[in-house]
């Protein structure tokens, strides 16, 4: 470590497992084999991690896990569990600066240049969601306020994503320098990419690997010289080859020469058995059972320690603790078969480890353990518990760091009816008594029982029985019925067809109404409780009075509801200032209402102009006076019927109209219904909804 007054630059990595190994040489080697003047750091978590590096620095740093990991299944990433420790890099406080890239990353050329960044934190887009940056290239200041504030989130798995990407992008938000995409280009398929990749190849500086599959878990041979992915790779690829694996590189036909044990490359045990294809063990290796959480790998050491144990127990033991790395141990027991087919389909053979078991060609070794040696055993017992389940008094909440919501018990449905939000308490009361019914007495005890159960509940007629009871021909079965109908019954149904009726009554009023008359005030469309009329569908006349309807039985009337109904009339007090039934001759009334509306609009026509008119006529002792008509209306003018009502009287109008000065003949509209409807500007009325329901509106829909 570097102490004094200057603090150094370095470039720092992470390895969280030995399986990064691979990308994490491959970094360095490309760093300096590009000229960089910078040290190289990295930083491994001691627990799971060789020492097998070439960085100057190895600073062993603690493991920070993510507690609440449900995030990282967003991305399917699981693996990224820790990915958090890399908020140990602003603890550095020895380096004056970092620049941190991801173990997935080569390097074209050192890129020494971001040391001189004077931000405080630069990162790159990520391509996935570009105003966020990627997490895999940054240039840093160390400092304990970022490193504490971050550690603070990461204590309570703050992070989108689950891993450090969401938390760095939470915690600084967009008040990070952008550097340029080219220090940190990922592979893409997006339409866009080849030709920018095309474009701008030149200038890319680093290239960053990012996803599950990495150059190293791929192979070589999952490269084909076509396209920027694989170029890409390519670039990786030649940098392992030059420090590791020079001679055998893929020819042309990406057949690849053949291998013998002992040289497949330099590169040490351990960084070939992370790398696909590379693994050619001379001893055979065995993670050790009782291994704690699956996160360990395995070491050279164990490795020469327990060379010779046997395949199967050692891969079955990985199927078992080892799932992320299921892929990787299945890619060594492939480079172990003596056919492997690539791509292309053709064949290359490789020669088989002399002490390898050919499970192909041979029994297994006779000092190997037994298959699946390793598998778990669990015992499940079948319950002996025979007391009844009991439901526990409260279930347990459900665990706070799931990644899907679980609706609270607030969450209610939106309403959709008024009385959904404002219900109103019960009180209606069913008599336990039953009221003597109003149609003729049942026949029997059953009929009777009948007619009580539907008289408790007016919900529920007894249709079924009645049914049932066979209906003798004469049709008294229906008679011994309650046969009213629930609509009738049910105040509320009532009170609320009422308020639709009423709204109706009210729109067509407000048609009809002239504009003086709607602003009395009056409330003469909201009648009491006592004076509404009946609304009753089956309101028919008396089982006297009609013709036999044999499916429509007259409604039994209730006493106690209807009372009031029956003497309606009495007890409406007179309308004020309404005339009685014999003084009203409509004929006439109608006449003179034809009158006074051609009287208001042949006033209309004279008193909207100007006001400059000296002249005037007069009519009904009312004066017109002479203003210039509208653009327009000159011929109107000329061709005005005669007045045909009233007195018909001519009345001349001279046209103020500078184009045509004659006189002309204004007739008073043959129309004799009730005149024109709305003033001028009004808005006719085209809507059959009103807008608000008024407070009494509310009040009845509400109850
Ligand atoms: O098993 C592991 C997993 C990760 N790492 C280290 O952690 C880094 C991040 O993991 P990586 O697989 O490279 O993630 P990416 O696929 O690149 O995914 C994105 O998302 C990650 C989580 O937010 C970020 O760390 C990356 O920078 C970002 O590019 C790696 O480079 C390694 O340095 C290990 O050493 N071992
Ligand atoms: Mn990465």
């Amino acid at each position: 470590m570097v102490t004094g007054t200057k603090k150094e630059d370095v470039y720092a990595s992470l390895l969280l497992t030995d399986t990064y190994l691979p990308g994490a040489l491959v970094l360095a080697h490309s760093l300096r084999d590009a000229g960089t003047t910078k040290k190289l750091a990295i930083l491994v978590t001691p627990d799971t991690v060789s020492t097998e590096t070439v960085y100057d620095y190895v600073i062993y740093v603690d493991r920070i896990r993510n507690g609440k990991p449900a995030n990282l299944f967003l991305m399917n990433r699981p693996d990224l569990h820790s990915a958090f420790t890399k908020i140990n890099l602003w603890k550095q406080t020895q380096f004056r600066k970092i620049v941190y890239i991801d173990a997935d990353v080569v390097a074209y050329r050192a890129v020494d240049e971001l040391f001189d960044l004077p931000h405080a934190f630069s990162a790159a887009p990520d391509i996935g969601w570009p105003d966020l940056f990627n997490t895999g290239v940054m240039a840093l200041t160390p400092n304990m306020g970022d490193y504490y504030a971050m550690m603070a989130m990461a204590e309570r798995g703050i992070s989108f994503d689950g891993a450090d990407q969401g938390l760095l992008n939470m915690h600084f938000g967009n008040t990070y320098n952008r550097l340029s995409f080219t220090y940190n280009v990922t592979p893409s398929a997006h339409y866009q990419y080849v030709p920018a990749y095309r474009h701008f190849q030149g200038s890319i500086n680093m290239v960053h690997f990012i996803g599950a599959d990495k150059p190293w878990r791929q192979g070589r041979e999952s490269t084909t010289d076509a396209g920027p992915f694989d170029e890409m790779t390519g670039r990786w690829w030649a940098v392992y080859d030059r420090h590791y694996h020079k001679e055998v590189g893929p020819d042309r036909s990406g057949r690849r020469k053949s291998l013998t044990p002992g040289q497949a490359g330099h590169a040490p045990s351990i960084v070939q058995h992370f790398v696909k294809g590379e693994y050619n063990p001379t001893t055979r290796y065995v993670v050790p059972t009782g291994e704690p959480n699956g996160q360990q790998s395995p070491t050279p050491s164990q490795e020469e320690h327990q060379g010779n144990q046997d395949h199967v127990a050692h891969s079955g033991d990985h199927h078992v603790h080892h799932e992320s790395q299921d892929h990787i141990h299945q890619e060594e027991h492939t480079s172990a078969e003596p056919k492997v087919t690539n791509e292309s389909g053709g064949a290359y053979t490789e020669t088989l480890p002399q002490t390898g078991w050919d499970a192909q060609r041979s029994s297994p070794p006779t000092d190997s353990g037994p298959e699946a040696a390793n598998f778990p055993r669990t015992h499940y017992e079948m319950s002996r518990d025979t007391s009844q389940f009991q439901a526990p008094d409260r279930y347990p909440s459900p665990p706070s760091n799931m990644w899907y919501s679980v609706p609270s018990e607030r969450d209610q449905p939106k309403s959709v009816f008024p009385w959904e939000n404002n219900a109103p308490r019960p009180t209606r009361v069913f008599a336990e008594n039953p009221l003597a019914p109003v149609t003729p007495a049942p026949k029997s005890p059953g009929e009777q029982r009948r007619h009580v159960v539907g008289r408790r509940n007016p919900l529920f007629t007894p249709i079924g029985p009645a049914i049932r009871t066979a209906p003798s021909p004469g049709g008294t079965a229906w008679n011994s019925l309650n046969q009213s109908n629930a609509w009738d019954e049910i105040p509320q149904i009532n009170r609320y067809v009422d308020s639709m009726q009423r709204h109706r009554r009210s729109r067509s009023q407000i048609l009809a109404a002239s504009p003086g008359r709607s602003t009395s005030g009056e409330r003469q469309e909201e009648p009491s409780e006592e004076r509404r009329g009946s609304i009753k569908v089956t309101d028919f006349p008396t089982e006297d009075d009609r013709p036999s309807l044999p499916v429509t039985p007259a409604p039994v009337r209730r006493q106690q509801f209807w009372a009031n109904a029956d003497d309606n009339g009495q007890q409406l007090p007179a309308a004020e200032g309404v005339p009685a039934q014999d003084e009203w001759d409509p004929a006439a009334q109608l006449q003179k209402l034809a009158k006074q509306q051609s009287e208001v609009l042949l006033e209309k026509l004279g008193a909207s102009g100007t006001g400059q008119s000296q002249e005037s006529i007069s009519v009904d002792g009312k004066e017109i006076p002479h203003r210039p008509l509208p653009f327009g209306s000159e011929d109107i003018l000329a061709e005005a019927p005669e007045l045909v009502t009233g007195q018909t009287t001519p009345r001349t109008v001279e046209s103020r109209s500078p184009s045509i000065s004659t006189t002309a003949t204004i007739a008073v509209p043959s129309y004799q219904g009730p005149g024109a409807m709305f003033e001028k500007g009004e808005d006719y009325l085209t809507q059959d909804t009103p807008a608000q329901p008024t407070e009494e509106d509310l009040d009845v829909l509400q109850t």
